[in-house]
């Protein structure tokens, strides 16, 4: 039996290699971002501001556990749900878990040109952004870092890059 959760920040890759991949093992994806708002009929954006922070966070941990119990999958987390509750633990302990490790800089180019879906990213200014990402990546550190496999998710930018960085994945975990 395979679950993988893909963890990593925002705009690291998860939804894109996470899909890859699924396609790659003929086993369904499961992203939790997608996962609540089919859930609920809501946008993240929409959970987000009717529930404040808190309340997100909250609904997360129960999807989380909700779609840890399925069989033959992989699932992308949202960027911050290994950061809350005891997440990380729960993933550890109920599948394999990788942490998409992708360089500020280009997190940054990603997420500059789609930043208005995410919104704690929502209004900021390019200039604030690069920094609010490097200041977010050491606080969740000590969390993404708890994830038994990292890898380089730098590659993402085409589908020949994407069909790479999945044999290197599947490398890696030996599938
Ligand atoms: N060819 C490209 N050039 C630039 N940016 C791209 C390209 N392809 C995808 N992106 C962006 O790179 C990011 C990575 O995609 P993806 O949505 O898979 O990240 P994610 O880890 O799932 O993020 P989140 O946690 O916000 O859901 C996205 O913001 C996407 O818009
Ligand atoms: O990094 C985060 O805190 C988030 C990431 C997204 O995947 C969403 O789950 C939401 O926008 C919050
Ligand atoms: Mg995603």
């Amino acid at each position: 039996m395979i679950r993988i959760f893909l963890t990593g920040y925002m705009g690291a890759g998860k939804t894109t290699l996470g899909k890859a991949f699924a396609r790659k093992l003929n086993i369904p994806f499961v992203d939790l971002d997608w996962y609540m708002e089919e859930r609920f009929h809501k946008t993240v954006g929409e959970l987000f501001s009717e529930r404040g922070e808190a309340g997100f966070r909250e609904l997360e941990r129960s999807m989380l556990h909700e779609v840890g119990a399925f069989e033959n999958v992989i699932i992308s987390t949202g960027g911050g749900a290994p950061c809350f509750f005891d997440n990380m633990e729960f993933m550890n302990q109920n599948g394999i878990t990788v942490f998409l490790d992708v360089d500020p800089e280009v997190l940054f180019r990603r997420l500059r040109i789609a930043k208005q879906q995410r919104p704690i990213l929502q209004g900021k200014e390019d200039s604030e952004l690069k920094d609010f990402i490097v200041q977010a990546l050491e606080k969740r550190a000590p969390f993404y870092s708890q994830a038994q496999f990292i890898f380089c998710g730098d590659e993402l930018e085409d589908r020949w890059q994407i069909e790479k960085s999945v044999d290197k994945l599947r490398e890696l975990l030996n599938l």
